[in-house]
């Protein structure tokens, strides 16, 4: 499509996304604002009434897309499978990059609009003919990490108004523009769908007797104590296992097959040398593969190690970590960095 001024605004009735509507319509776009149906709490639908009453302030159009049942196929039900399997999910990670963005571009492109945005806390720039995302400017907010999935034709079509602010800022011009409730709402918190602990969302949706309580061992393979079902540990987990005994311990492997939970009490018998990711995706293969100073961040905070990449025959990637990595759990997303600079990432397997 050729470029034009128009952008579509995906609007959460949020902070952010309210924002960046203000700032986009300063900036001389045409925005349209859109709100996708994705869960709504106990039919809650506040929300859309938000980002309409904004839209409406601003004189801008709204649509409303309805993509529940996507929702539920691709983002819940996978969340709930990959506990049942043992393995730990990436919700907003799958959502973003083959959910909201997809989503954004394909109605884009059904309207004739050009550009494409979000209230996300990240940047883009263009290196070497490829566009990558780097982190937002304001490290508490940075959402560079859910974001590695995305290809060209998305990337290229991305405007981030957020990117260069702090939330703070971001919360100052709501107010200083009269959007008081925009600027006093809470940010949220963890996966849209459960924001309180995961345990609680499974136990509501999972029928009843397939999770079943089991045991604890340590391992030399002794029965330590029980625990109330496989899918509610994830790897690395310390606290909640509710064994009593006079040191830390620690989540280390879990045997769906055999509804087992194997802890240790030594966080360095968790440590892992090496990982291989599926679903991956590359920016530019070539600034990654076998280079020595590409960081692989598989947390959302305070974590970076430094890594090698490798191609499989089997087309996954080998990821050797320079220096070893406690707490590797299949499911999870990791991502590549250079500097500031989303490279890539995938799903460890
Ligand atoms: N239901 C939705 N419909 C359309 N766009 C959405 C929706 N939910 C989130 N987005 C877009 O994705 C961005 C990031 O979503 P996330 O849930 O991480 O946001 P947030 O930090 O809570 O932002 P906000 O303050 O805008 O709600 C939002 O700023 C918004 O642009």
């Amino acid at each position: 499509m050729k470029e034009n001024n128009k952008v579509l605004l995906g609007m959460s009735g949020g902070t952010d996304s309210s924002v960046a509507a203000l700032l986009l319509q300063d900036a001389g776009y045409k925005v349209t604002g859109i709100t996708f149906r994705f869960f709504e709490k106990d039919g809650n639908t506040e929300y859309l009434d938000d980002a309409r009453d904004l839209c409406c302030t601003l004189g801008i159009p709204h649509l409303i897309y309805d993509a529940r049942k996507m929702f539920q196929e691709k983002i819940i039900h996978y969340f709930i499978q990959e506990y049942m399997a043992g393995r730990t999910p990436v919700p907003c990670t799958l959502c973003n990059n083959y959910l909201k963005w997809p989503l954004l571009q394909q109605i884009a492109d059904e309207k004739g609009i050009y550009h494409l945005a979000t209230g996300h806390y990240v940047n883009k720039q263009k290196i070497d003919g490829y566009w990558y995302i780097t982190c937002g400017n304001d490290a508490d907010k940075d959402q560079s990490f859910f974001l590695w999935g995305l290809p060209q034709s998305i990337l290229e079509r991305m405007c981030l108004p957020m990117g260069g602010l702090t939330k703070t800022r971001v919360r100052e011009i709501a107010a200083a523009r009269g959007f008081l409730k925009a600027a006093k709402r809470r940010d949220s918190l963890g996966v849209c769908f459960c924001p309180m602990d995961y345990r609680t969302f499974l136990k509501a949706h999972v029928p009843e007797g397939e999770i079943i309580p089991g045991n604890f061992y340590d391992e030399q393979g002794q029965k330590i104590g029980k625990h109330e079902g496989y899918p509610f540990y994830t790897i690395g987990q310390r606290r909640g296992l509710g064994i009593h005994l006079n040191k830390a311990l620690f989540v280390k492997e879990i045997i769906p097959q055999e509804n087992k939970v194997i802890i240790s009490d030594n966080l360095h018998a968790l440590e892992k040398n090496e990982m291989y990711l599926t679903h991956w995706n590359l920016i530019n293969p070539d600034v990654v593969l076998g280079h020595e100073d590409v960081i692989v961040k598989i947390r959302y905070r305070k974590q970076a190690n430094r890594c090698t990449v490798t191609l499989l025959d089997d087309q996954r990637l080998h990821i050797q970590l320079h220096e070893p990595l406690a707490s590797i759990a299949s499911g999870q997303a990791a991502a590549f960095y250079r500097g500031n600079t989303v490279l890539g990432g995938g799903i460890i397997e």
